[in-house]
């Protein structure tokens, strides 16, 4: 598939860059060049009298942000100075400058929260897992998690195959009459739920499964977590004080699912801990169990589930549809694989890389800057907000070459043919951010993801769209990432799954 940027935006871009060069202190060798103030980063006017109206006006639609952003880097560079009500902001769009970001970032790194979730915390005085922890709190409970979760994560390995083989013959059971699945995206957030509840109970959890009443408390969470990204996507387009106030229909039904979603993690670990293996524990929860207290370590498990839930699903939709919409390259991987005899050969990670790169699930990462900086050749007063412009970045020909086409071969080593003279950066493709602070799920993220598209494309062959070759057409040219929290696709994608004759998963 391919998107090309349009000629004249290029063009555009080639001029800004130009004078931007121009405009740039000429390096003497051995003389730092000079810092510009903060104030002189170029970026679109504020006008004071508007103030914050204009500020989200000139944003835009919220769904279209990282459209926006992109037209501002095409126009202003790779720095973009941006004041977001009261906040100052920048944009930034260079990897070497993202990288350096989180250099900046102190011992305890901190990022912007969704609006909608610290007011609610805030009402209902709600105490949250990692991603709402701060300073001391936070650094003390991620150092539980990074070594076995990132470092020494191989015991996740066995769990999580065998949730993902259970998904596929899921798969093959519902696509036996009809290869579109319907409802893709509860399907798999029901998947990543699941993935991470058998890393939470290790080989119990199987147990646990046969249990009906277990199997219908996870079939509840799930869709609860589902309604609690659903409720907070909406809740993006208004100030949540006014969505109490006004007692909207997703603020109600947000004031809802939370509790419900508590209730139900309740019930789901302390039916896994009545039947955890006592003699040989293996999952997580144990760890939890040892080192945290209860309400601690409860609030850390149910944020690990709405953390995985709608990033690995998106992330996998969009998987699919890359593959369903680029046979070829579709086939080539599918012989990849076959000819791997395992689930984690190059070119399937190079899939989820080239994913992440093209939709990166969490389009603008954000870091509050620990200290006065420099920056570029600008300096940066402490608390500015620096965001990294994966979207704009992922698909900039600089760093990428052939930047829309999607190319999982780009990630591998020593492939010459596909590097850009300037070469590959990959660092201009961050999906999990870098530093203290990335994703704790990460590996499990990628574990799942390099199995469960591994299995597919052993057993099925992708199309998207429906039946027919107009159906198929339509949805490659009309679906589009908008950004509901996360990047996801402008409408439900249908992927056809058909199923061909194999002997493995
Ligand atoms: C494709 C899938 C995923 C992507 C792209 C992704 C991306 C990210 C990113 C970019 C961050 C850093 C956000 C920031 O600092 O502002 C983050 C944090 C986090 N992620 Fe993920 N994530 C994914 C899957 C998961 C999974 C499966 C889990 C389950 C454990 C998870 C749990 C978390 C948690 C708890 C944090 C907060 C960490 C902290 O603040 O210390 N994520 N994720």
């Amino acid at each position: 598939m391919h998107y090309r940027r349009c000629g004249t935006v290029r063009r555009l871009h080639l001029l800004h860059q130009r004078c931007a060069q121009q405009q740039a202190p000429s390096p003497v060798p051995g003389v730092q060049a000079p810092v510009l103030p903060f104030a002189r980063m170029p970026g679109p006017r504020r006008i004071p009298l508007l103030g914050m109206l204009n500020d989200i006006m000139h944003l835009g639609k919220p769904a279209e942000l990282h459209l926006r952003i992109s037209k501002y880097h095409e126009q202003y560079g790779d720095l973009v100075r941006l004041q977001i009500g009261a906040q100052k902001a920048v944009f930034v769009r260079d990897p070497h400058l993202m990288r350096k970001t989180f250099q900046l970032e102190g011992a305890h790194p901190r990022h912007p929260l969704p609006e909608s979730w610290t007011y609610f915390n805030k009402k209902y005085q709600y105490q949250r897992g990692l991603f709402f922890m701060d300073g001391k709190e936070w650094l003390q409970a991620r150092q539980i998690f990074n070594k076995p979760m990132l470092k020494d994560f191989q015991w996740m390995e066995e769990p999580i195959r065998g949730t993902c083989e259970a998904t596929v013959a899921h798969v093959r059971q519902r696509c036996a009459t009809n290869a579109t699945l319907d409802g893709l995206e509860a399907f798999l957030y029901k998947w990543s739920v699941e993935v991470v509840l058998s890393v939470m109970l290790g080989a119990s959890f199987a147990k646990c499964q046969q249990s009906p009443d277990f199997r219908t408390l996870v079939e509840r969470f799930s869709a609860v977590v589902y309604d609690i990204f659903r409720c907070s996507s909406e809740l993006m387009n208004i100030p949540p004080a006014l969505a109490d106030r006004l007692n909207v229909q997703p603020w109600q039904q947000f004031e809802k699912v939370v509790p419900e979603t508590i209730r139900l993690a309740t019930a789901i670990i302390e039916h896994g801990m009545e039947h955890s293996r006592q003699d040989a524990p293996d999952g997580l929860l144990e760890l939890m169990v040892q080192k945290l207290d209860k309400p601690v370590m409860m609030r850390i498990f149910i944020d690990f589930i709405i953390a995985a839930g709608d990033t690995t699903a998106f992330a996998t939709i969009w998987a699919l549809y890359l593959l369903a919409c680029n046979q070829d390259m579709q086939r080539t991987v599918r012989a990849a694989v076959h000819e791997s005899g395992g689930l984690e050969c190059p070119a399937v990670k190079g899939v989820v890389r080239e994913t992440l790169r093209l939709y990166p699930v969490a389009p603008f990462i954000g870091r509050f800057i620990e200290q006065d900086s420099s920056f570029g050749e600008y300096s940066l007063p402490k608390d500015t907000l620096v965001l990294l412009s994966l979207y704009s970045a992922g698909r900039d020909e600089r760093f990428f070459a052939d930047p829309e086409q999607f190319n999982p071969y780009r990630w591998q080593r020593g492939d010459v043919a596909n590097r850009p003279a300037s070469g590959n950066t990959p660092s201009a493709s961050l999906p999990f951010a870098i530093g203290a602070r990335s994703c704790i799920g990460q590996k499990i993220a990628q574990l799942q993801m390099h199995y469960l598209l591994s299995m597919v494309l052993n057993n099925f062959e992708l199309t998207v769209g429906g039946d027919q070759q107009e159906q198929q057409q339509q949805q490659e040219e009309t679906i589009k990432p908008i950004l509901k929290m996360i990047t996801v696709p402008n409408k439900p994608v249908k992927v056809c799954f058909r199923a061909i004759q194999t002997d493995r998963l």
